[in-house]
């Protein structure tokens, strides 16, 4: 790496002989003013890849120099999404999370492409079963956690076995929601299945931590997606507005982008001793008590 850095000669007063593989690429990048690659030559796997936040993460992941297979059931959009990237860098495979072997496969299938596997973005995730609890549908409510919480679980379980086998300190990243730490913002199962991936998380960062494997977890707000579309049954902007009408930062609405870039940096060696955390993207909202601060303050 010094024969290189003389070579191109970056000003040495922003490197020294310990710096890392990230510094030296962000120095040479601000030296020489062309884009930090924040993943170049890692892996990733994304579930959840064909639409919404998983598709925004292949995107900005793939921007930033990551090799990514994006996973879904979708498997149309899937590939729409992979083709409108338009590089060798990105590739869409088949997986319904909540089938271990299609997860094992997938796995299987990363590695053999791209020689590891680095980063897991595990973000499928469902609505699921929009009833009360006093009409509690216990097989919709089966369908969501077997998605939201085992399929997350088998992701992890078969991303972590090909990491550890590779000796790599890698990133698993999940998406859970507001609803992982507030009641009253989904449905039921929808929340009982956010909160049990909290726990899941944690549970493996302890368990990982000792392979030097990294696990968070991301809570995004209401953002406008195919699935908040449904689930409210209104237009994109629709739900911006109304994200925007009850949540608490101002001046800003949430995108995807916001989301996928909380990912990019958890993905990414900025984080590197950041485990078992959940990295709310939510603007304040689940930390503030809008009914009193509404009567109280303002
Ligand atoms: N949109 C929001 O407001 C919001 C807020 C908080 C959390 N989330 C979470 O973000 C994640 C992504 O959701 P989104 O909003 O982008 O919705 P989305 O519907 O656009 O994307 C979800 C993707 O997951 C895929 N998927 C569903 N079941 C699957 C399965 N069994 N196997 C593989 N893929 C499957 C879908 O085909 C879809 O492409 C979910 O985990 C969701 O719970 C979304």
């Amino acid at each position: 790496m010094w024969k290189y850095y003389q070579q191109i000669q970056v000003p040495f007063r922003i490197l020294r002989r310990s710096s890392t593989e990230q510094e030296f690429h962000l120095c040479l990048s601000q030296a020489y003013d062309f884009p930090f690659l924040r993943l170049e030559g890692k892996v990733a796997l994304i579930t959840g890849a064909a639409s919404g936040i998983g598709e925004e993460a292949v995107r900005l992941f793939a921007e930033n120099g990551a090799f990514v297979v994006a996973a879904d059931i979708q498997d149309e959009l899937g590939h729409r999404v992979v083709a409108s990237i338009g590089t060798d860098q990105v590739c869409y495979h088949h997986c319904d999370v909540r089938d271990e072997k299609q997860v094992e496969e997938t796995v299987c299938y990363t590695v053999k492409k791209y020689g590891k596997l680095d980063i897991l973005f595990s973000n499928a995730g469902i609505i699921g079963t929009l009833t009360g609890i006093l009409e509690l549908d216990i097989s919709g409510f089966d369908n969501t956690m077997a998605t939201n919480v085992c399929g997350v679980a088998a992701t992890i379980k078969h991303a972590a076995r090909a990491m550890v086998a590779r000796n790599t300190r890698g990133s698993i990243i999940c998406t859970t929601s507001v609803s992982s730490s507030l009641g009253g913002t989904g449905p039921h199962a929808y929340t009982a299945s956010k909160h049990a991936l909290v726990g899941l998380v944690r549970a493996a960062c302890s368990e990982l931590g000792a392979h030097g494997i990294r696990v968070n977890c991301i809570s995004p707000f209401g953002v406008a997606t195919p699935l908040s579309c449904a689930v409210y049954n209104m237009q994109p902007e629709e739900v911006e507005a109304t994200s925007y009408k009850v949540g608490n930062l101002k001046g800003i609405v949430l995108k995807t982008r916001h989301i996928a870039e909380a990912a990019l940096f958890l993905a990414s060696d900025e984080s590197t001793y950041i485990s078992g955390h959940n990295l709310t993207v939510d603007g304040g909202f689940s930390v503030v008590n809008h009914s009193f601060s509404a009567i109280s303050m303002h």
